[in-house]
């Protein structure tokens, strides 16, 4: 099943309403349709949207492709994005329409599949690790600030040889460095060493993923995991995070003696994991079209996005 998310310069995504009888009806839903024999999924999205809205896609890139199990029915949906189209969208077969940014989308308006193309849609395709150890606060911080203006939006913060009041002082500036510019700030460490810090969300050792029978975290925050193999990506889903880093892709300088997964692995293990799933390990943004093309939401990377000098 191809669906496709039209964006439109806003950024904000088009919607088309299932007609109420139908499975899942009365539900908003990303438009597209079975794919017929022969088809490329590319040919199968461009014929669908042409049928169903009127226009024809010059481009797509594959955004997240989504296994369910409604009990009834099993679907794998294979999401597109798609920016550059010709022609006015609008129900040919009399179905509302409405755009509407990532960010407004309510889950509960989606069929159960559409969870994680909607957290897809939130989030950005690369996914800073801060680097270098932060001794030197205003060093870091300066870097972390030629990040946020080169466009990074989701940061890890790493600061492993910090504790008490010069880690809570680091936070409190990284993370209004952050607010300001519109990026996202996560902490790596355990919930309960963290309490009370700003934060926009967490991201889980895979020890801690591991360890974990439930989601940590509280409402509105943005909680993922780091991830080595299927079992731990399963556990990534079964605890309903919102993405997943899988790593080590290729070889990297960090951990020298872990044997990289490659991309043809990478891309096998992504396949049926239902969240966004980040590439991490020996990549930089020269890889980014790679990671989307084997099933990647994006690139994690320290070294590669973090000591980009310049601008
Ligand atoms: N196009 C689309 N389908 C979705 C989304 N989320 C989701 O669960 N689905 C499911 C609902 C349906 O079971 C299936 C798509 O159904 P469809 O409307 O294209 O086909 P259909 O139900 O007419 O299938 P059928 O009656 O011919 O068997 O995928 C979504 O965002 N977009």
């Amino acid at each position: 099943m191809m669906a496709g998310a039209i964006a439109d310069a806003d950024g904000r995504i088009l919607l088309t309403k299932r007609p109420d009888h139908v499975h899942q009806g009365g539900l908003w839903e990303f438009p597209g349709g079975k794919l017929e024999p022969g088809e490329s999924p590319e040919q199968g999205l461009a014929r669908e949207l042409e049928e169903e809205l009127g226009i024809r896609i010059r481009g797509s890139r594959p955004l997240i492709r989504v296994r369910h199990d409604y009990g009834d029915r099993r679907i794998l949906l294979d999401v597109h994005r798609v920016e550059d189209y010709a022609g006015e969208p609008h129900g040919r077969e009399g179905q509302p329409l409405r755009w509407l940014a990532p960010e407004a989308m309510d889950p509960a308006d989606f069929p159960a599949a559409d969870r994680p193309i909607i957290h897809a849609l939130r989030l950005p395709s690369l996914f800073l690790i801060t680097g270098e150890d932060p001794a030197d606060a205003d060093a870091f911080l300066a870097c972390l600030d030629r990040a946020v203006a080169r466009g990074i939006r989701l940061v890890q913060l790493r600061a492993p040889s910090l504790d008490g009041d010069s880690y809570a002082d680091l936070v409190l500036r990284a993370y209004a460095l952050c607010e300001s510019r519109g990026a996202l700030l996560l902490l790596n460490r355990d919930p309960d060493e963290v309490e009370g810090l700003p934060r926009h969300g967490l991201h889980l050792s895979a020890r801690r993923l591991m360890e974990s029978h439930a989601r940590p975290g509280g409402p509105g925050e943005w909680v993922g995991a780091s991830c080595h193999d299927a079992a731990q990506l399963a556990r990534a889903a079964d605890l309903n995070l919102d993405y997943a880093l899988l790593s080590p892709v290729l070889p990297t300088l960090t951990h020298p003696g872990a044997e990289p997964l490659g991309w043809e692995r990478f891309a096998e293990l992504v396949d049926p994991a239902p969240l966004p799933v980040y590439a991490l390990g020996g990549l930089g943004p020269e890889h980014l079209d790679q990671a989307i093309a084997r099933g990647a939401q994006g690139i994690a990377a320290i070294r590669g996005l973090w000591s980009m000098r310049g601008r």
